[in-house]
């Protein structure tokens, strides 16, 4: 059986924790995995620092790729599909992991028979624990969008979800690392004040949060429930509890979450926030 080639076009942060990822878990063979920067000499360089082969030109490693990511940012991704298109047959896929740029926008210029999927990941891609949403145009047959669905179930958890609700996954899961950190920081933040070490605080604080999402997807619980978990009465989780309750902590999440899904929505109508 031939070995299919991958191809990825920018591995900054995000494009980046994909193929580590991946590399890591050894879904992909560091042989068949080639990348583009934007000039050949980073290209080079990023070869270097992932293990894998440097492309000559985007043009080259479109030609010998079987599946190309394309992790550049979303201003340059419209400029450099008409390069693409140049380079592009029907028998290859394009997996675009653009916030904003639509299937129908692609296709616009890598013409209606491109296969294409738009996927919308999150950074802990790099340490195995994406969470990703995988949507397709109407050219990927169900057989390829699970060869994918498997590929990226190596490095965490994706699922395939129509495009429509890629503004969603944004808000909840792709943008959301940001903010969790933000909650980490006023985590270790109290804990320094209380006297522990800026290291220990943060490892405590990031800990305690892995600990409670896992305990999240593990149990089939409400989460009001395993809020009250926690509250031993006349306790100090109550205090807490109350105070962020009365300062509206859940409904801030919320509101900031939505303003990305709303970012999301304009950028995907050529809007300009
Ligand atoms: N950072 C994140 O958490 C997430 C990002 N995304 C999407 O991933 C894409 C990349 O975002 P980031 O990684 O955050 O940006 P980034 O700026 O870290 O990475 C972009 C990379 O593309 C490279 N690049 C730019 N022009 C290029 C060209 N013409 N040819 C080859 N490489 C080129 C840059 O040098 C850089 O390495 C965006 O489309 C974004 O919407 C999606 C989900 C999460
Ligand atoms: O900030 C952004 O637009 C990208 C998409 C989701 C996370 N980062």
């Amino acid at each position: 059986m031939v070995r299919m080639k991958y191809g990825f076009i920018g591995v900054g942060n995000m494009g980046g924790a994909i193929l580590r990822g991946l590399l890591h878990a050894g879904a992909l063979n560091p042989e068949d995995v080639m990348v583009a920067g934007r000039t050949p000499e980073r290209s080079a360089e990023q070869a270097q620092d992932f293990g894998v082969r440097a492309a000559g030109s985007r043009a080259a490693l479109i030609a010998s790729c079987d599946v190309i990511f394309v992790g550049v940012e979303p201003g340059t991704f419209p400029e450099i599909l008409p390069e693409i298109a140049e380079n592009f047959t029907q028998d290859k896929l394009l997996i675009s992991m653009a916030a904003g740029i639509t299937l129908d926008r692609i296709e616009e210029t890598l013409g209606t028979d491109a296969k294409l999927i738009r996927i919308m990941p999150n950074t802990p891609a790099g340490v195995g624990e994406i969470m990703v949403s995988v949507s397709r145009n109407g050219n990927v047959s169900d057989a390829e969008v699970q060869s994918i669905v498997n590929l990226l179930s190596s490095i965490g958890k994706a699922g395939e979800v129509p495009e429509e609700l890629i503004h969603a996954v944004i808000g909840v899961s792709g943008s959301s690392p940001a903010y969790t950190y933000m909650y980490i920081q006023g985590l270790a933040e109290a804990g320094e004040k209380a006297g522990m070490s800026a290291s220990d605080a943060r490892m405590f604080a990031a800990q305690a949060v892995l600990g409670a999402a896992k305990l999240v997807l593990s149990a089939d619980r409400e989460l009001e429930e395993m809020i009250d978990s926690v509250c031993t009465p006349g306790g100090t989780t109550c205090e807490a509890v109350n105070f962020l309750r009365e300062h509206g902590f859940r409904e801030i999440v919320r509101d900031g979450a939505a303003a990305a899904i709303r970012k999301s929505e304009a950028m995907s109508g050529g809007e300009k926030d």
